[in-house]
């Protein structure tokens, strides 16, 4: 039996995988942890995870970037490991999470899901034919209204696969309102669409003379998130200190 917490509970992603574990029978939810709570839940609910003093296996994450912080403090205290969904986190964000992953696990991934990470791969193999033959490279995704962060964390998991490729020597652009000149070579551009309720959509699009190939993944339901979370969860259980990501998970 897997012991679980849910850092964020009452959130889209949090509902998600509770309503998923109800066929899980080899994990129970320990704990739950949101800053907003109508006492629904058949399971603690804290509003601070510091402040939780039930024991797990592993926490699973998908909160608000501010929240992070104190996860972070909290997983490294009780040496508990971590699947760290949530996007949006600072440069100093991403730091911490490099140096709690010296004392506990962390699994940290902006898209659970099988497709973005088969996508990641096939991507390295296509830029390294694509962009030497002059193909500019652009990242556009389209999420539900309620996102706060943009660029998403997966169009810019998507850059830096491709980027790797490039030997980092490509610029990340957002916004080019205020520019009056043509794009250089070395930029990838990232454009992001907030509406209703889309699930997440990313195209990655290597626009050539003459001719142009996307690589698209649409995303139709929360759940392949949430399944992928749960499956990093029971791989997670007591791993030793480092940083996983999906890729480890899948194998690929
Ligand atoms: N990695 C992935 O595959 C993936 C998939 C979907 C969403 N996400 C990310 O997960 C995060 C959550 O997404 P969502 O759609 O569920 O958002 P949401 O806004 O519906 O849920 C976030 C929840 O966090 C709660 N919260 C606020 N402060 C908190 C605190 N201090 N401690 C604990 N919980 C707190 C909120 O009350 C809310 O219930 C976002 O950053 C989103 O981008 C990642
Ligand atoms: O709904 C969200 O919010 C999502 N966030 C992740 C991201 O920022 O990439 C994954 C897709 C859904």
């Amino acid at each position: 039996m897997t012991n679980v917490i849910i850092h964020g509970c009452n959130g889209k992603m949090g509902q998600t995988i509770l309503e998923l574990l109800k066929e899980e029978e080899e994990i129970k939810v320990a704990a739950g942890v949101d800053a907003f709570d109508e006492g629904k839940n058949p399971f603690p609910v804290f509003s601070d995870i510091r402040t939780c003093d039930v024991s797990a296996d592993v926490v699973i994450d998908f909160s608000v970037a501010p929240a992070v912080d104190g996860l972070l403090q909290y997983c490294v205290r009780e040496h508990i490991p971590c699947v760290l969904c949530t996007t949006g986190l600072s440069s100093e964000q991403l730091k911490k999470v490099e140096e709690a992953s010296k004392e506990t696990a962390i699994l940290k991934s902006a898209n659970m899901s099988l497709g973005i990470n088969m996508l990641m791969k096939l991507l390295k193999d296509a830029t390294a034919i694509l962009a030497p033959a002059g193909f500019d490279i652009e990242i556009v995704e389209k999420h539900h209204k309620l996102k706060v962060d943009a660029p998403s964390g997966t169009a810019l998991a998507l850059g830096d696969s491709v980027s790797e490729v490039l030997g980092g020597e490509y610029e990340y652009v957002y916004d080019r309102s205020g520019r009056r000149k043509q794009r250089p070579k070395k930029e990838i551009g990232f454009s992001a669409v907030r509406g209703g309720t889309i699930v997440g959509d990313h195209d990655v699009i290597f626009a050539g003379a003459d001719e142009v190939i996307t690589f698209s993944h649409r995303a139709y339901s929360k759940a392949v998130f949430a399944k992928g979370a749960i499956q990093a969860a029971k791989f997670l259980k007591g791993r030793p200190a480092g940083l996983y990501d999906m890729s480890d998970v899948i194998g690929c």
